[in-house]
């Protein structure tokens, strides 16, 4: 197949290199115009995925109308930032009916808009019975070096779901099915910010019991937020549920943990971000959530203690504190 791949990041690269390795004509999108050239040269992505050689299948361009015009299959990786504006630009030149796979994971700032809400309010309505989500426990690394990795992939449409499980599967890549985009979804993007906090009580070195409590209790707000949202509950106990919210809580390649970990150490936002060449999405989505939990009224205390470390300058020791004198309550209230 002819595959556009809009995001050259580090994800974006590695499902490029994924689906080039198949066989596949895999055209990049990506941002910077002197990493086009880098790439193209040196068959690496040296700024995002140093140290994996690219297969000659796979080529990358600046240029959205030729990566986008003439595709089969469109895979869209930009951090959620820029989704909106990155696929806005793709929008005039995109083919009917193809498949167009969302692998970007986290919540819009202004508008607390879901990526699947995004989508939809950027591309015309033509495009949308085309559009699923990947998402689950996979480091770009690990998937670039060929490690085992299940992930699912979410539509509303089960027909479009099974061609792109088939497209994206091989021996070491296995995408299951799933009709629950919301679920999907908000198990992707809060899990990025439980990550933060379980990094953050490590970097305080606060034992083991605690970062178990942390992901348990990360698990549930995730979930009470989930099906408040509309989700499966059991979706969030799945791949792109608990799967992505373990790996990243408790993986070193986590940037996320790594954001969370600093805090810990007692690094201020400011100087971590400084040292960071890579997105953290959770540091924005801890903010959407802080807004969408107050809009609907949904409980997230260790989302909001990220929030208040991150954008109010709370002390991580501080926020454990406040966590663990709550009222008492019974464990599953809230959704059961
Ligand atoms: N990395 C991973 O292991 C995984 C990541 N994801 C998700 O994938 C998404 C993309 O993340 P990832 O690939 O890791 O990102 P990276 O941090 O690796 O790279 C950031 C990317 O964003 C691009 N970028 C920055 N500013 C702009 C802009 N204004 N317009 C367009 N592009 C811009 C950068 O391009 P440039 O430098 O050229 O400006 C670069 O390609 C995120 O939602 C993430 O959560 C999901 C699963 C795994
Ligand atoms: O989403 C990811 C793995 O599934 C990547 O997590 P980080 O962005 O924290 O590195």
């Amino acid at each position: 197949m002819k595959i556009g791949v809009i995001g050259g990041g580090s994800w974006g690269t590695a499902l490029a290199k994924l689906l080039a390795d198949q066989g596949h004509e895999v055209l990049m999108w990506v941002h910077e115009p002197d990493l086009v050239t880098s790439i193209n040269q040196s068959r690496e992505n040296t700024t995002y995925l140093a140290g994996h050689r690219l297969p000659e299948t796979l080529r990358a361009t600046h240029d959205m109308k030729e990566a986008v015009s003439d595709r089969e299959m469109i895979v869209s990786v930009p951090p959620s930032h820029v989704l909106r504006e990155v696929m806005g630009q793709a929008a005039p030149y995109l083919p009917d009916g193809i498949p167009i796979v969302s692998a970007t994971k986290g919540i819009e700032n202004d508008s607390l808009m879901l990526v699947s809400e995004i989508l939809e309010d950027v591309l015309a309505p033509r495009f949308h019975p085309f559009l699923c989500y990947l998402s689950g426990p996979s480091f770009a690394k690990e998937v670039a070096a060929q490690k085992p990795t299940a992930v699912t992939i979410a539509s509303y449409n089960h027909r479009l779901a099974v061609k792109v499980q088939q497209v994206f599967s091989t021996t070491y890549f296995r995408a299951y099915t799933s009709n629950d985009v919301v679920g999907v979804e908000i198990g992707g993007a809060l899990k990025n910010v439980i990550a933060i906090a379980s990094g953050a009580v490590s970097g305080m070195e606060l034992g083991l019991n605690a970062s178990a409590g942390m992901i348990t209790r990360g698990l549930n707000e995730i979930t009470r937020l989930g099906v408040r949202m509309g989700a499966n509950p059991l979706t969030l106990t799945g791949l792109a549920g608990m799967g992505d919210l373990v790996l990243t809580c408790t993986g070193g390649l986590s940037r996320n943990r790594t954001v969370g970990y600093k805090l810990g150490q007692g690094m201020t936002i400011d100087a971590i971000l400084s040292e960071m060449n890579m997105v953290a999405e959770g540091i924005k989505t801890s903010r959407s959530v802080h807004n969408l939990a107050e809009k609907i009224g949904v409980e997230m205390p260790i989302s909001e203690q990220v929030y208040q470390v991150i954008y109010e300058g709370k002390d991580t020791r501080q926020a454990v504190t406040d966590l663990m004198s709550r009222p008492l309550k019974a464990e599953l209230g809230g959704w059961m």
